[in-house]
């Protein structure tokens, strides 16, 4: 959740945050495992939309943003949109939005890479193959599956702002080297990271699972997905692209 205050991230708060962030993502993966794969979404020639060129879920990725902007949503500095070209600006009251982050945090936006990976390599994983039709639906459990993971990965702005506060003197001069080799093992915790991957798995059983009267039964039924896609997404893609965003926002910092 956004900050109206100054000053109010510490190290604790933002991985708080990232923990509370893991129950969207886990329940945006049971919502998008609903349905199977319903290619056609994802297919330009199938969708033949009067004055667009494009898929089914671009279609709705597009046009929500559009209507989510206008509604106030990326005034939001932890909300990056998927498709920035022409977004209308925001129709509403501004909200005081904390200025914690460097200003240099807006030009990082590496949503092409978190849509690539989604559809060509999260969603093999977690959709079983077929065909039922709803293919609107389909891209709308994509677009909120989308913005949890994309809000996920851009949080790594916070994460970074917070440890180079904590710690300018490690971070300055491996910036001012440009060094991102040195940033990403600084700014790594090899122990968080298994920590996080095991608590996803665990959560995503728990999330999963069918839940009856008879607590004897709890656990027992089929899982609602795979629980290790869950994790497989954290330890191959969340990870490192939140690791991404770290060095990309520690090598904007001093400028
Ligand atoms: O908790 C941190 O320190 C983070 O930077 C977040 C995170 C993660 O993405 O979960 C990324 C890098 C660290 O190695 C550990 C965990």
């Amino acid at each position: 959740m956004a900050k109206a205050e100054e000053n109010v991230y510490t190290l604790a708060s933002v991985r708080e945050d990232l923990i509370r962030q893991e129950d969207t993502i886990i329940y945006g993966l049971i919502e998008r495992a609903k349905f199977p794969s319903n290619s056609h979404t994802y297919d330009e020639k199938y969708a033949q939309i009067p004055g667009f060129s494009g898929s089914l879920v671009e279609f709705v990725v597009k046009n929500t943003e559009d209507v989510q902007a206008k509604a106030g949503r990326y005034t939001n500095p932890e909300e990056n949109p998927f498709f920035p070209e022409n977004l209308p600006p925001t129709s509403v009251p501004s909200y005081p939005f904390s200025q914690f982050l460097h200003p240099g945090a807006a030009s990082i936006n590496i949503n092409k890479s978190v849509w690539k990976m989604y559809l060509r390599d999260l969603l093999p994983l977690l959709a079983t193959s077929g065909d039922d039709g709803n293919y609107a639906q389909t891209a709308a459990a994509d677009l909120s599956l989308l913005q949890a993971i994309s809000r996920r990965i851009h949080y790594g702005k916070f994460v970074a702002e917070v440890k180079f506060r904590d710690a300018p003197q490690d971070y300055e001069p491996l910036i001012r080297a440009k060094d991102r080799e040195g940033l990403m093992k600084l700014l790594t915790f090899a122990s968080v990271e298994e920590t996080v991957r095991k608590r996803v798995e665990k959560k995503a059983t728990v999330f999963g699972q069918e839940v009856g009267l008879d607590s004897d039964n709890d656990g027992k039924g089929k899982s609602k997905f795979d629980p290790t896609v869950a994790s497989r997404l954290y330890k191959n893609w969340v990870i490192p692209l939140t690791k991404e965003v770290q060095v990309e926002y520690l090598l904007r910092r001093v400028d």
